[in-house]
């Protein structure tokens, strides 16, 4: 029997019809993977099926009752549950009673709520105290402890929104160690992500969200990667034998056999930083970038990269033996508690990216008074090139006056890193996760973005769990382990698909 049935659903916001006729069925034991481009409506669609939006058309049921939840939580007391990757949950609250929260378990006695959770988390392979505060538990780790919420709960559909965005390769397993539990346990799993190789590992089936309809319905076993992108993009599956292309700005490889198009990096050092060492954790890193390179770097959770990314900003303090920018030898500070270097850094989870989300695209992009009369032909120029920031992305939107905070995550994460790569214009910086939560075609775009920033002599290094991401973006990967990197990755030398498998084995 279906766990869940969708005919029909539309849904628009303001002049934007984002669900036009979306029909769909999810049975009982089944995860259906959700894909679709940056604002195509993945999200709008889950809120519709966990109760936060009523839809403007259509009928759903869940196991075969009508099914129209009044709220979230109408919709959880009626079976259906959603876990959302940068939920936030109450701080003050345990993980054990966070976990437990929705069950009947939620007022019991400490040792029952601590045992049945640490029971629930082991399940799962998330290496968490439940006895610590949710406070203390990194952000990008909600989603999981959510993930270990659904599983305590009672629902027969679970809503699983970008869960993995920023995840470990290790925490992605947990992930999908809790949709295959929910499938053996005849629940149904609606699993909306951009990481499609990852995602391929655990759906049955996937559903491609198009111009407000489901454009394709084919069984996991069916699809690559690669062939999902053009279906994303274009509607149609290409068959299996056809090489397939990702329209884009730019040529860039889709054989993940191949190795990097990126322009070879300078052979002049930007920055090098020898035995940098952060107390409790590095055992000391040598990095050494050169002039318009792209350096990844990438760990487990608990392998130093945290402390070392912040090392690199200042935001750690951290000791080295030895500073050179430009060529030019830096003094090296000594103070216990000081800071090696200050490099510039760009974080996607920064709350609502440090912008006004209820500002315009053009006033967020141009930082300008909107409407405050200023020098007519500067003022065009700065609001063509705002268009043409939002034409080039890809932003799903009718306007340049629609406000920031409607805009999806996807196109909202694309614009802030714009502005952000335009606002700082240090020779290096370190930008994390430059492509979360963004489609094929916009991973390309962004790539774009920092090849120009390399272009002009920049050099970056990229802080990322994923190594789809870093296989992307970067001329060299380190995986951090004890604080160190023992070996860099050349994605030069290398074919995409030995990075990722080198990294996936280290991190
Ligand atoms: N509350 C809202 N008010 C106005 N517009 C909205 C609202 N929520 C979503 N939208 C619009 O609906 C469209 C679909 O957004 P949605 O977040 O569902 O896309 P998505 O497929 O999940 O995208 P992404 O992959 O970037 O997360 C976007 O154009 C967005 O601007």
């Amino acid at each position: 029997m279906s766990v869940l049935h969708v005919e029909g659903v539309a849904k628009a916001f303001g002049g934007r019809r984002v669900l036009r006729d979306v029909s769909f069925t999810v049975e009982a034991g089944e995860v259906v993977g959700l894909v679709g481009a940056n604002g195509a409506g993945k999200s709008t669609l889950g809120d519709v099926v966990a109760g936060t939006y009523a839809p403007d058309a259509g009928r759903m049921t869940v196991l075969g009752h009508a099914y129209a939840p009044l709220s979230a939580h109408d919709a959880r007391h009626l079976g259906v549950g959603r876990v959302e990757q940068l939920i936030r949950i109450d701080p003050s609250l345990t993980v054990a009673r966070a976990v437990l929260r929705g069950t009947e378990l939620a007022d019991a006695p400490e040792p029952r709520v601590r045992a049945r959770a640490r029971a629930v988390l082991a399940e799962i392979g998330l290496d968490l105290d439940p006895d610590a505060l949710v406070a203390d538990v990194p952000r990008f780790v909600h989603g999981l402890v959510e993930a270990a919420r659904v599983l305590a709960e009672d629902t027969k559909l679970i809503v699983m929104d970008e869960v993995s965005a920023s995840l470990t390769p290790g925490e992605v397993q947990g992930l999908h160690a809790v949709a295959r539990r929910l499938r053996d346990e005849g629940r149904g799993v609606l699993y909306i992500s951009h990481r499609l190789p990852e995602m391929l590992e655990v759906v049955d089936r996937v559903l491609v969200l198009r111009e407000g309809r489901i454009a394709l319905d084919a069984p996991a076993a069916e699809l690559d990667p690669a062939r999902l992108v053009v279906a994303t993009l274009d509607g149609a599956l290409p068959r299996p034998a056809t090489p397939v292309r990702i329209p884009t700005a730019r040529p860039a490889p889709d054989d993940a056999s191949t190795t990097t198009t990126r322009p070879q990096p300078s052979a002049d050092v930007a920055l090098e930083v020898r035995n940098l060492r952060v107390a409790g954790t590095a055992t000391g890193l040598d990095l050494r970038l050169r002039r318009g390179e792209v350096l990844g770097l990438t760990g487990r959770r608990r392998s130093g990269l945290r402390e070392i990314a912040g090392a690199l900003t200042g935001e750690i303090p951290a000791q080295c033996d030895g500073v050179t920018v430009g060529g030019e030898d830096r003094p090296v500070p000594t103070a216990a508690g000081s800071a090696a270097l200050r490099l510039e850094a760009y974080r996607p989870d920064d709350d609502a990216y440090g912008v006004d989300p209820g500002a315009t695209i053009a006033r967020t992009l141009t930082d300008e008074e909107w409407g405050r009369p200023s020098d007519l032909r500067s003022e065009i120029a700065s609001l063509r090139g705002v268009i043409d920031t939002v034409h080039r992305m890809n932003v799903a939107t009718l306007s340049i006056k629609t406000v920031f905070g409607a805009l999806s995550g996807g196109d909202q994460h694309k614009l802030a890193l714009a502005r952000w790569l335009a606002a700082h214009d240090g020779d290096v910086v370190v930008v994390h996760e430059p492509t979360r939560g963004l489609d094929a075609r916009s991973r390309r775009e962004v790539r774009t973005l920092l090849d120009e920033a390399t272009a002009h002599g920049r050099s970056v290094v990229v802080v990322s769990v994923d190594p789809d991401e870093l296989t992307e973006c970067c001329d060299r990967i380190g995986v951090v382990t004890d604080g160190r990197v023992d070996e860099w990755l050349d994605t030069h030398e290398m074919t995409a698909v030995d990075i990722r498998a080198r990294i996936l084995a280290a991190a």
